[in-house]
């Protein structure tokens, strides 16, 4: 598996498995947030990252908090860039039945480090034609 260094301040990042992809993040609040079906809330992490130029964290949902209570994360997978140097804050979402209530610590999402590819865009008016052409959403399908 390849390795990185990250530096960060405050909180880090805790991977929970000797191969986990995901280093679980957690909330990093003074009292609980009650986030009420369909309402959504930030909630920060204490978590400030050093990402190396070319890589980028992306903040995904926990599958448990997904699968027991209905919460995810709206803007999944959030983009932490690489050259961002603020807090790192979580958007939860409760899609769930019931008030979900965020305390102090627990662990809310986790945080994939992935390479970044930067494109240099060329304008050109003529793409080259393809099978598929301009058919999408559903064309070949259900
Ligand atoms: O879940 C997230 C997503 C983003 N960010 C921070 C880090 C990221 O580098 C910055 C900007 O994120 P993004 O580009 O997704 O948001 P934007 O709405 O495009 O804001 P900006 O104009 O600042 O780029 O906000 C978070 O803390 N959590
Ligand atoms: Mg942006």
């Amino acid at each position: 598996m390849k390795t990185i260094d990250i530096k960060y301040s405050t909180n880090t990042p805790k991977y929970h498995s000797e191969e986990a992809a995901g280093a679980d993040i957690q909330a990093f609040i003074d009292k609980d947030i009650v986030i009420k079906p369909l309402e959504r809330s930030i909630i920060p992490t204490g978590i400030y990252l050093e990402i190396p130029k070319g890589y980028e964290a992306q903040v995904r949902p926990r599958s448990g908090l997904a699968a027991k209570y209905g919460v995810t994360v709206l803007n999944t997978p959030g983009t932490i860039d690489s050259d961002y140097r603020g807090e790192i804050k979580v958007i939860l979402i409760n899609l769930g039945q019931n008030d979900f209530i965020v305390s102090n610590l627990d662990r809310i999402a986790q945080l994939v480090i992935a390479p970044v590819i930067k494109a240099n865009f060329q304008k050109d008016i003529k793409l080259n034609q393809t099978t598929r052409g301009e058919g999408g959403f559903g064309s070949t399908g259900l």
